[in-house]
């Protein structure tokens, strides 16, 4: 066989699905529908039609847990041309049991423009469908996304059902039928149920709350030497704060103000505990809350990797006056006051829509503590604020110079790196 031939053989697969697709339709609760193919798994669903203008990364997109209960719409034409990677890493000490961002599919559908069915990439395994069917996940293709969004920008993110098959014919539901997702709380569903631990022979010890970790979070501090704990969003880690170098928050779905438990227990941390503290997305917007400062529901959101943001203060690899592209995906963002909470400042503002981006301790409290509503992880994304995980364990690196934290008792007897890792999401 010819070297092209073989390559083809080898890496290019053609599923051959377009003759079993059913019908599908995407009915919005504001009256609105849309007609294409279905594709995936052959069942109808609800949720919250969402945006994202990433180009690529659909894979990390869709096992992102914030996408939890939602119908993600990419504005991106083509979108699977590059099928999807088995999902399980070899088991490595420096790594967190995950290929993508957690253990399936988070978002509750998929709508394209056009699906690939002809996949090509070297560590493919399968198809976008044959992925979206295993996963139990439909989708819909033939959409005209760019309407679609432009309607999603209008009116904002709104409640969707994605009728498949013999469904496809029925009316559109009624008003008081659409489910909407933000009425639930989503962290408690994708949250760790058990604490568990990875990289124990890490030098510095970080607490994770999980509020639906990205798995390239725990990676990026795991590969930076951390020996990481990841709790239940609502654990309150005062309870063991003493025995920790820094407080990590992750990012999470759903409405920031269904996580107050979490706020109040870091209200305390923050008023008692002089430690790094840093929080992403969910974990900023938690913080924002516990410093008293709101969070609202915007009218689209933020989702994509293509997302401006100026800096307004220097911090560590953060220069004040630069400008860093960004990974982002929220609905909800935290109310930029005037004047900002004492010991507070905004850290970030979006060159979008001014929106707050981030907000930090100031220098003056003495403290060190980060929130940023965008993903410096990526995952997809650009790494323009990846360092801002080094500059977080630079800071508690330096602290537990000056004091010293007494042994965990789960340290004693962990004999795995990867003890408990199945429960991550
Ligand atoms: N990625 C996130 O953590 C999102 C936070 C929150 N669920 C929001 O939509 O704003």
């Amino acid at each position: 066989m010819g070297l092209a031939r073989r390559f083809l053989a080898t890496h290019v697969s053609d599923i051959g699905i377009k003759s079993k697709a059913l019908p599908a339709v995407l009915h919005l609760k504001t009256g609105q529908s849309f007609t294409g193919r279905h594709f995936g798994a052959p069942r109808s669903i609800y949720g919250e039609t969402v945006f994202s203008t990433s180009i690529t990364s659909y894979t990390e997109s869709m096992t992102d847990p914030s996408y939890r209960g939602q119908i993600l719409v990419f504005t991106t034409p083509l979108i699977g041309n590059y099928g999807v990677p088995n999902n399980k890493t070899p088991v490595d000490s420096r790594d967190v049991g995950v290929l993508l961002e957690s253990k399936g599919i988070q978002c509750a559908g998929v709508v394209v423009a056009d699906l690939a069915e002809r996949f090509s990439h070297f560590s493919a395994v399968e198809s976008l469908s044959a992925w979206c069917n295993r996963h139990d996940i439909p989708g819909i293709s033939g959409v005209d996304t760019r309407a679609l969004t432009r309607l999603l920008r209008d009116q904002g993110t709104t409640l969707g059902r994605l009728a498949v098959g013999p469904d496809a014919s029925l009316p559109a539901p009624a008003d008081n039928d659409y489910w909407d997702p933000s009425q639930e709380n989503l962290v408690a569903q994708v949250s760790t149920a058990e604490p568990y631990e990875l990289n124990p022979s890490g030098d510095v010890r970080i607490a994770v709350l999980d509020f639906g970790a990205k798995a390239n979070i725990l990676r990026s501090l795991v590969r930076r030497g951390a020996h990481v704990t990841v709790f239940p969003w609502n654990f309150d880690f005062n309870t063991v704060r003493d025995q920790y170098d820094g407080l990590f928050l992750t990012n999470g779905p759903g409405d920031p103000n269904m996580c107050a438990e979490a706020a109040a227990h870091l209200s305390k941390t923050m008023a008692e505990w002089e430690r790094p503290v840093f929080g992403i997305c969910m974990g900023h917007q938690v913080i924002g809350i516990a410093a008293g400062l709101d969070a609202y529901r915007m009218t689209f959101g933020n989702r994509g990797h293509n997302q401006p943001v100026l800096a307004l203060a220097s911090s560590g690899s953060i220069k004040s006056g630069r400008v860093y592209i960004t990974s982002q995906n929220h609905q909800y963002a935290l109310k930029l006051q005037d004047p900002f909470p004492a010991g507070w400042e905004p850290f970030f503002i979006n060159c979008n829509d001014s929106s707050v981006e981030g907000i930090k301790s100031t220098p003056e409290s003495g403290r060190k503590i980060w929130g940023v509503q965008f993903h410096p992880e990526s995952a997809g994304g650009p790494l323009d604020t990846i360092e801002m995980f080094t500059d977080f364990l630079n800071e508690c690196r330096a602290m537990k110079k000056t004091t010293s934290t007494t042994p965990s008792p789960m340290q004693a007897g962990t004999s795995s790196t990867f003890r408990n890792v199945s429960s991550h999401n």
